[in-house]
Order: C-alpha cells, then structure tokens, then sequence
C-alpha cells in the first residue's frame, strides 16, 4: 500500500512573511490542505507522513484526513533530512517494497489524474519515477552582472516536480548515502540517480506549481479557486 511523505517543515525565506507559506490560505485553505486533501482523497494512497518544524505553530493536529491516517513527526534543516525523517516515521508494517510518494507540501495544486499517472509508472519501473514538466522557454546563463552570458541548450531538459515515487528500501538507502557523503540532493531522485540508477520522467500538468514567491500564491489561488 502506497503512503506519502509531505515535507512541511520549511521557513519560506524565499516567500518572506511571518507565516510558513504552507499555511498561507488559497481558496479557502491552507496550501498543506490542498495538498493533502489532494494525496488522501486518491484511493491508491493510504496515509501520510508530514514532517513539520520543530516549532511548527500552525497544525492544525490532524491525525486522520479523509478516513487515513496523518502521522506527524519532526522534520529538519534541509529538505532532504524531513524527508528523511518522515520516512523512519513511518509504520514498521510498510515493507522496503512499498511504494512511496513525496511531496511538496509548497504544492498545493497536485491533480489525480497526474497521481494515477505516476504511481502506475512506477510501479513499473524499479528505478521508481517522477512527475516533471518539459522545458518550454529558451534557457539564459547570467554573468556576474546580469547580463546574458549564454543561451543553454534545453533539448531534453526536464523541470522535475513532485510527488517523486520510489520504493521505501530504495529510497532510505538513496537518502541515507547522499547525507552520509555530505551531497545536499534538492529531490529524491537525486539521491537516486547518484547510485547509477534512472528514474522515469513522467509528464505531469504544467500547473502544479510551488509556491514559492507571493507571486506563485497569486496563481495558486486563481488555479484553486476555479476548481472549488
Ligand atoms: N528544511 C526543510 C525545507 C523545506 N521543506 C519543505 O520542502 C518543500 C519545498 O521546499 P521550499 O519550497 O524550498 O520551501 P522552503 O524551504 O520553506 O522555502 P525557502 O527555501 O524559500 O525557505 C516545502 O513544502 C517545504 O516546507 C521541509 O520540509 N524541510
Ligand atoms: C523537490 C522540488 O520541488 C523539485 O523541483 C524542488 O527541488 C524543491 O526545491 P526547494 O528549493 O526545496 O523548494
């Protein structure tokens, strides 16, 4: 049975403010809701892990959503070790061979079609596999002083998204190697492809954004609010 993992314990530097943008509200509710209303509502999904700050101020407590459980636990410095750190929260009963997704809880937008794609991918593929947008604008490297220093080819460049889903085995050991070799992954597939292996891309909707500047929860809440 396929469980989520949902990094929640970021600050939101980037997005400024006193509160953590993954309870700043779109449509009625906190990003994190959207999100694991999202993941829980999806039959194939059993329950949650969300890794939360230490001094999280803002959950609301959940221990169960959608008739699933929501198990809480404490996530840490990177993203990277919350997502670690849900998964040692999670249920002994869950085996190495059990899928997994993680996802931004900064990504409030996440769609079934594009979950049923995902898990159905990687189900297939032992490497697991992520969601991931093509590269649609032409790409610019900047000099020092803004200026373009040059046009990257974006052939076969890919934006990768979440939820990323691997096997629980696999991803413990991914996770566990990069910290062990101090290599900070900014995604699990990371992680993954530094042990030789090649997850599947799988193309997901260009709209599940992560809010990451107020400008981003702008768009969230005009996507939202057309799906209430
Ligand atoms: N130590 C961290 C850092 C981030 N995250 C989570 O990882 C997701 C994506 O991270 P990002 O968008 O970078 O969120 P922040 O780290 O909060 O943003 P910033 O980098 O601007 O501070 C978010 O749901 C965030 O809560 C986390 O669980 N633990
Ligand atoms: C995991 C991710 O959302 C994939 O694009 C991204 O790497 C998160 O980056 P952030 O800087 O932690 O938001």
């Amino acid at each position: 049975m396929t469980w989520a993992l949902l990094p929640a314990a970021g600050s939101g530097r980037r997005f400024g403010g006193e509160v953590p943008k993954q309870y700043l509200r779109a449509a009625g509710k906190p990003l994190i809701e959207h999100a694991l209303d999202a993941l829980l509502s999806h039959p194939g999904v059993a329950g949650v892990v969300v890794a939360l700050s230490a001094d999280d101020a803002h959950w609301p407590g959940w221990t169960r959503l959608h008739g699933k459980p929501v198990v809480a636990c404490t996530g840490g410095g990177e993203r990277a070790d919350s997502v670690l750190a849900a998964l040692h929260a999670l249920p002994e009963t869950i085996a190495d061979g059990e899928l997994l997704l993680v996802h931004d809880a900064a990504r409030p937008n996440l769609r079934a079609g594009d979950i049923a794609k995902l898990i159905d991918a990687a189900g297939a593929c032992a490497d697991g596999a992520i969601l991931a947008a093509p590269v649609r604008d032409t790409l610019k490297r900047a000099a020092a002083d803004a200026t373009i220093a040059a046009t990257e080819p974006r052939d076969g460049l890919w934006r990768a998204l979440t939820p990323q889903a691997f096997r629980r085995g696999l991803l413990r050991r991914a996770l566990e190697g990069a910290k062990a070799a101090g290599i900070a992954v900014t995604d699990e597939a990371m992680a993954v492809e530094r042990l030789g292996l090649r997850p599947l891309l799988v193309e997901g909707r260009e709209d599940n954004l992560k809010v990451t500047t107020p400008a981003d929860l702008a768009l969230a809440e005009f996507l939202l609010a057309r799906r209430a």
